[in-house]
């Protein structure tokens, strides 16, 4: 299996470089700048479950400079959607299914339009990894999931053939029949932790200390739990206390990409997460004050 990494970020890099060292031919698709700093500083993952240089890794610029591939994974930013579609497009046409890792819900139905519905795979990831100033991968903890999963029949196949190129790679790799429910799941779980620690600027340790602060998350939780519903995800009381409980469990230090981007000064995926929130709230006429007012604390940090 040939697989293209389109956003050799955090996410592209870790997972990217965990096919490599098990063998999968990957190439990364990236833009100028970053090509001439991967040139420079090569790809490194610094990680929990064991450092990896990437030795010569393949890097394009341009689509057109490989004949095929069979898979991508998607892995901008939700800012970087519309900018990233013309080499989608490009690379569905070589026959390449996508996988997009992105947080969030809106891109799925906007890759879908874009591309056409048989290109787009669920996909979505749970780890803490981050780039350093040399554009090497920072991943810390224990968690470093990779879930997918089809969403029309067609993608049975290319699924389980990620399943099993992945058994052997330094990650979980987990296909799932039921990728939609896991989706909304990550959606709830990530626009409670974003919005209440980049709102509050503080991990979450000290959120979880205020009990005044902690409820805004699990109000958040909740609010997003009856959307899911309201978009034919049933996303139950446990899944919830799940939620709640997975962030009981997290390191006192822990806190979200978007957070650890507002401390850096980098653009936010606000509008992308919260946003979106309220978008497709609007949409159904759901009421979410408590994401709606995150997202108002959040906006003035945005950088657009
Ligand atoms: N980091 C984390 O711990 C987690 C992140 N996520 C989600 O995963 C997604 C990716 O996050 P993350 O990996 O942290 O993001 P990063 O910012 O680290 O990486 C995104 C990369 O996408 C590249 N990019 C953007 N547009 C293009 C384009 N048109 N062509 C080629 N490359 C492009 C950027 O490159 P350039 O240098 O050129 O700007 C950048 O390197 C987000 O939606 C995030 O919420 C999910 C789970 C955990
Ligand atoms: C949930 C978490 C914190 C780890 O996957 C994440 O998705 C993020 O920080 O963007």
């Amino acid at each position: 299996m040939h697989i293209v990494i389109l956003g050799a970020g955090a996410l592209g890099v870790y997972f990217g470089g965990r096919w490599i060292e098990s063998g999968v031919d990957v190439t990364f698709l990236v833009r100028e700048k970053r090509a001439a700093q991967i040139k420079e500083k090569g790809l490194k993952i610094n990680s929990s479950h064991g450092d990896y240089e990437i030795q010569n890794p393949h890097v394009i610029t341009d689509p057109s400079e490989i004949e095929s591939a069979d898979l991508v994974l998607f892995s901008v930013k939700g800012f970087h959607l519309a900018g990233a579609m013309e080499q989608l497009r490009a690379l569905a046409a070589k026959g390449a299914s996508i996988l997009p890792v992105l947080n969030g819900i809106e891109h799925i139905k906007i890759l879908q339009e874009q591309l056409g519905k048989e290109f787009v795979i669920g996909g979505l990831s749970y780890i803490f990894a981050e780039l350093n100033d040399q554009g090497h991968v920072e991943q810390a903890g224990d968690m470093h999931e990779l879930y997918f999963g089809p969403l029309e029949p067609s993608q049975e196949k290319i699924c389980s053939g990620l399943a099993d190129i992945s058994q052997s790679a330094e990650f979980n790799g987990k296909k799932s029949p039921d990728i939609t429910r896991e989706l909304w799941k990550k959606y709830m779980f990530i626009t409670a932790l974003s919005g209440v620690t980049t709102a509050a600027n503080l991990p979450i340790g000290p959120v979880r200390e205020h009990p005044e602060t902690f409820h805004i998350a699990e109000m958040i939780l909740r609010e997003m739990q009856t959307l899911a519903k309201e978009y034919g995800a049933d996303i139950t009381d446990a899944d919830v206390d799940s939620a709640i409980k997975n962030v009981h469990a997290l390191d006192p230090e822990a806190t979200s990409s978007m957070h650890k981007d507002r401390r850096k000064g980098l653009r936010l995926e606000v509008d992308h997460l919260q946003g979106g929130a309220v978008r497709l709230a609007e949409d159904v006429n759901v009421d979410v004050p408590y994401i709606r007012a995150v997202l108002g604390m959040i906006k003035p940090f945005e950088r657009p």
